[in-house]
């Protein structure tokens, strides 16, 4: 079984991806760390982030594992002093600011999408179009969204930032990335503003029993 949780940017794909993955006791992963990863290399290598064949040779001398941790993906760098875990430095505004440029480059987009069609169900996939480009046929589609203004407020929460910065840092990535990020036909659209965390699980955990891909049983309050 896959199931995707796609959505606009900072819309709780991640924390969502991962309290469903746990309830249904299988992994998640996360596309969007691929990108990121990709881009952090790229930065730290100087290279132009819409030069794909000049990406595609960084990444072939660049190996890179994705690990689907319970408390959420990372991704390491194998070296000759062992390997790097990129995760944090993946997550920075450089990388915000930069990602999106690479990620629309069809090279790269197949870089990642071989990567995610490797994996062996079941898992949660969650990104942009893994209902869409990447698991069509997936068991169960979600898409999440919430306004610009709360999600600017939940991420301030976690780095702390200006408000007003980053909403329209999120607006100016969903707009970078609206191509890639439109909703499949069959997919469960969820607005996550007025919801908490578990409510948003607890919403995708009861679309999954009425659709029999869940047996009934465990209380919301266990899943965030
Ligand atoms: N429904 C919710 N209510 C309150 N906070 C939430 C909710 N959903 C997510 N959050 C919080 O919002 C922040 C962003 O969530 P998360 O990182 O899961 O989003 P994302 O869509 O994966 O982000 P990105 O697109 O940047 O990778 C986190 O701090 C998370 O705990
Ligand atoms: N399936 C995906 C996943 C991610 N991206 C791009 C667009 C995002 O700005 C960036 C980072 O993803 P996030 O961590 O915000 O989920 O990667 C994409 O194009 N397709």
């Amino acid at each position: 079984m896959i199931v995707t949780i796609d959505g606009v940017a900072a819309s709780g794909k991640s924390s969502v991806a991962g309290g469903v993955a746990r309830a249904l006791g299988m992994p998640y992963v996360s596309s969007g760390l691929l990108y990121r990863a990709a881009t952090l290399l790229a930065l730290e290598a100087g290279t132009d982030l819409g030069d794909a064949p000049a990406l595609l040779q960084l990444l072939e001398r660049s190996p890179l594992r994705l690990e689907p941790l319970p408390e959420g993906n990372a991704v390491f760098l194998a070296g000759p002093q062992g390997e790097r875990d990129l995760t944090a430095d993946a997550h920075t505004g450089e990388v915000d600011a930069g990602v999106s440029a690479l990620a629309q480059l069809p090279e790269l987009r197949g870089w990642v999408n071989a990567r995610l069609r490797a994996l062996t169900p079941p898992f949660v996939a969650e990104g942009r179009d893994m209902g869409t480009a990447v698991f069509p046929g997936a068991s169960a589609k979600f898409f999440l969204t919430a306004s610009p203004r709360v999600r600017a407020l939940r991420r301030v929460k976690e780095r702390l930032d200006d408000v007003d910065a980053v909403e329209a840092a999120l607006i100016a990535r969903d707009a970078k990335d609206r191509q890639q990020s439109q909703p499949a036909a069959d997919a469960h659209r969820i607005d996550t503003s007025e919801l908490d965390l578990p409510g948003v699980i607890a919403a995708v955990l009861a679309e999954l029993e009425r659709s029999g891909l869940k047996p009934p049983r465990q209380a919301v309050s266990d899943l965030s």
